[in-house]
């Protein structure tokens, strides 16, 4: 019996998944014009799988996922979701992998958050809205 998996309450993240579901692919789907990939989560507490969309952000066939929130005070819940369960699928195109993730600091947090604000320059601003910062974990295929 395969676990259904919970979407976002926000309706607009909702949608999205929704549409990534009913074509198959991320292709098309966007941010601001930069593309995003949908990664399928189990919840830190409930165990329920969820799908997360994430601006894609890829580099040599790893990835990373920047728990921005838009620069909200807090984290966002998912955070807590993949350190409990580092290991989880991404779908990128009609793609769908799976990967385990590593919270980066450091140098090489930094190579990655030039990565990620390339791909999405607005990351740039959310670290400036808010004085936490940002996580960045790195998806290496399993
Ligand atoms: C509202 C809350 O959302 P959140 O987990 O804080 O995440 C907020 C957003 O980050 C999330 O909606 C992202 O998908 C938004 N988002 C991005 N969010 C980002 O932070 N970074 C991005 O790059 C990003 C890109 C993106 C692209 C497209 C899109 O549609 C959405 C995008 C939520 O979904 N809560 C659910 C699930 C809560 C949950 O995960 N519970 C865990 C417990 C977690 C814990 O331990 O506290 C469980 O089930 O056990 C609920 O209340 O039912």
């Amino acid at each position: 019996m395969s676990d259904d998996v919970e979407f976002s309450p926000a309706d607009w993240v909702r949608d999205q998944t929704k549409k990534i579901l009913e074509t198959g692919t991320t292709e098309g789907i966007d941010i601001l014009g930069s593309p995003i990939v949908l990664l399928t989560l189990r919840g830190a507490k409930t165990g329920k799988l969820r799908y997360t969309p994430v601006m894609r952000v890829e580099h040599g066939g790893s990835y990373a996922v920047v728990a921005s929130k838009g620069g909200a005070p807090e984290h966002p819940t998912w955070y807590h979701n993949i350190k409990a369960h580092p290991e989880f699928s991404l779908q990128d195109g009609t793609v769908t992998k799976t990967y385990v993730a590593r919270e980066v600091d450091g140098a090489e947090r930094a190579a990655w958050w030039e990565r990620a604000v390339a791909a999405y320059p607005p990351y740039a601003e959310y670290q400036e809205k808010t004085d936490r910062q940002i996580p960045v974990f790195v998806l290496d295929p399993k």
